[in-house]
């Protein structure tokens, strides 16, 4: 019922105006029907009874006429109401969908399967379910005036046949209700599979996969993952199909063959001169009109109950407590006046997890610049992801002058630091967009823009593109009804570091691999580009690269979540340590030959 109300509420809020109109021909329409079958029975009589005279059949003929042209026209205007009202709804649901996803300020939500298996079904539900809840309980109201309306009649020709007939949507509404609940537990259960089915959907038509899938030959193997994946869920919705049919066949059955008894008795009464031929009309009518109203009212409760049980996924989404514990009146972040500092932190994705960070201490001094290295899965993008509070550590503290980040607001945090992620995005948009985002105050700032990516080394080749900062950079999108630009990963970088630089003078600034797609001399002249641009500025820099890294102020050495050295480079050279042996098999790498 919680979510009956929800869904309601919803829909009430979405367009008031409509909803009320709609209820209102719904109203009309439904006390149509049994009115053309009292005014019938009136005329048959009349007529049969030799009574009638010119201005009754008038009368009677203009009223069966207004109630023939209602029928027809007010399906029309419900049907384009319904439409609108569930287009509405539709709206306002997404919109409160996404706003709820932005309250996970963290990325624990988005890396656990149960939860996206939820959004996907709060997705695909959650804008339909109120509309189809809020029309199912008007078909209800429907129903009933009709049902009613034709029960009476029923019930002034043969009370012991409206009993009966109006008894039989006690075990239609049971077993409408058993169906529906493993229609909703069907659907839910195939989840999953028709997750994956979209993942090897968009796998098979994405620009990105499209070079490995036919190099390696591919195609073939997903597509039939993707059918296994429809296989699985269509064979569970057959089942359900099947059981449906075979439920609602024998209900039908049943229904159509008190329906012909009661039409037999019916007839018989006739000839023995009890019931008149107005009778028989109004008793078919009546029989066939109880019953469609059971039918309907029983799917619609039906329905409801179906939608209810989906629209719950959509609301667990809307309140699902935050992902990161955020203080009602958390503290404000201070400027950066005398550095970070990792305490013991320790850190695993989730309890299944491995721990990523062991005991993890080290600070990061006001002013100066500090190297992250370590082999693979050491542990260095988790430490960013920590820094800027994507999560919080398990044990441990990371503490910005003094201040644990789990008492500031991610947001405010997040606001002093400009960072290039290793996994940095590329945007469907213009190239100045692509830089803009990185600050939305700057968004139509063009000088503020062009600085950025001066000094990212990216306005060279922006200004060369067709429209210059404001070329589409997209395979997916027509730029005009031209088809968009595409980048080298190399520039792509470059426009995620102009995204970074347009931040401008944060507190921190986080450099993950900010090099990695650079040819050698771009590498060089990203260094010392970066190199006057952090001097005297806090910096985290990540790489592999340990030529880039040599000139930080102190260089920490990760091994398997745990800090193995720290120092400066020459320091570390001297250790003889990991650090040592990697800058020497690289150092001699560029040796050989
Ligand atoms: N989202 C995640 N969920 C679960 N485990 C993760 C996740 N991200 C990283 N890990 C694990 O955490 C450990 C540290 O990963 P991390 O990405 O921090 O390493 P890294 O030092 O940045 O590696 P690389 O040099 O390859 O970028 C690894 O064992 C990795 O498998």
């Amino acid at each position: 019922m919680k979510a009956v109300w929800a869904a309601v509420r919803l829909a009430w809020q979405a367009g008031r105006a409509r909803l009320a109109a709609y209820g209102a021909l719904i109203a009309a329409g439904a006390v149509v029907p049994p009115a053309i079958a009292w005014l019938t029975k009136a005329v048959l009589d009349l007529v049969a009874h030799g009574t009638a005279t010119p201005a009754s059949i008038a009368w009677l003929g203009a009223a069966l006429a207004a109630c023939g042209t209602t029928a027809a026209v007010v399906p029309q205007i419900t049907l384009y109401l319904r439409e609108e009202i569930g287009r509405r709804i539709g709206v306002v649901a997404q919109d409160r969908l996404f706003l709820a996803t932005e309250r996970f300020v963290g990325l624990a939500r988005f890396e656990d399967p149960a939860f996206l298996d939820r959004l996907r079904l709060a997705l695909q539900y959650g804008g339909g379910t109120p509309g189809m809840v809020v029309m199912a309980a008007f078909g209800i109201v429907r129903s009933l005036l009709a049902g009613v309306g034709f029960l009476g009649a029923l019930a002034l020709i043969s009370p012991w046949m409206a009993v009966l007939v109006a008894a039989t949507a006690v075990p239609g509404l049971a077993a409408e209700v058993w169906l529906s609940r493993r229609r909703a537990a069907m659907l839910i259960g195939i989840g999953p599979n028709e997750r994956r089915e979209f993942f090897f959907q968009d796998l098979l038509l994405s620009a990105q996969a499209a070079k490995e899938i036919r190099l390696f030959g591919l195609a073939g193997h997903l597509r039939g993952l993707m059918r296994e994946q429809r296989t699985a869920a269509d064979a569970e919705r057959r089942r359900s199909d099947r059981r449906e049919t075979a439920v609602q066949s024998v209900m039908g059955g049943a229904s159509a063959l008190l329906a012909g008894a009661g039409l037999v008795w019916a007839l018989l009464e006739t000839l023995g001169g009890g019931r008149t031929v107005g009778d028989v009309s109004l008793f078919v009518a009546a029989v066939a009109g109880v019953q469609a109203s059971i039918t309907g009212l029983v799917g619609e409760i039906a329905t409801i109950h179906q939608q209810a049980l989906l629209f719950g996924h959509y609301l667990s989404v809307l309140t699902a407590p935050p992902d990161l514990p955020v203080r009602p009146e958390p503290g404000s972040v201070p400027g950066l006046r005398r550095g970070i500092e990792f305490r013991d932190v320790w850190f695993r994705y989730s309890a299944e997890h491995e721990w990523a960070l062991r005991g993890v201490s080290f600070t990061i001094p006001y002013g100066h610049s500090v190297g992250l290295v370590g082999r693979n899965g050491a542990g260095k993008s988790t430490v960013v992801k920590l820094l800027c509070r994507m999560y919080d550590p398990e044990r441990g503290a990371i503490l910005w002058d003094g201040v644990d980040l789990r008492d500031v607001d991610p947001a405010r945090l997040r606001r002093r630091i400009g960072s290039v992620f290793q996994d940095y995005m590329t945007y469907d948009m213009s190239a100045a967009d692509n830089i803009g985002l990185g600050d939305l105050d700057a968004m139509g700032d063009r000088e503020r823009i062009t600085a950025a990516a001066v000094r990212a080394g990216a306005d060279g080749f922006v200004g060369a593109l067709p429209r210059g900062y404001d070329t589409l950079l997209s395979r997916i999108f027509l730029d005009g009804g031209e088809a968009g630009v595409h980048l080298s990963g190399g520039q792509w970088q470059r426009l995620a570091l102009a995204r970074a630089y347009l931040r401008g003078g944060r507190d921190l600034l986080i450099l993950d691999e900010p090099s990695s797609g650079l040819d050698a001399e771009a590498e060089h002249e990203i260094h010392s580009g970066l190199r006057r641009h952090r001097a005297g500025r806090t910096n985290l820099l990540i790489s592999h690269r340990l030529g880039s890294i040599r000139e930080a102020d102190l260089i920490v050495v990760l091994d398997e979540g745990r800090v193995a050295e720290h120092g400066s480079h020459g320091d570390l050279l001297r250790l003889g340590g990991l650090y040592a042996n990697l800058f020497a098999i690289q150092a001699e790498g560029y040796q050989v030959g």
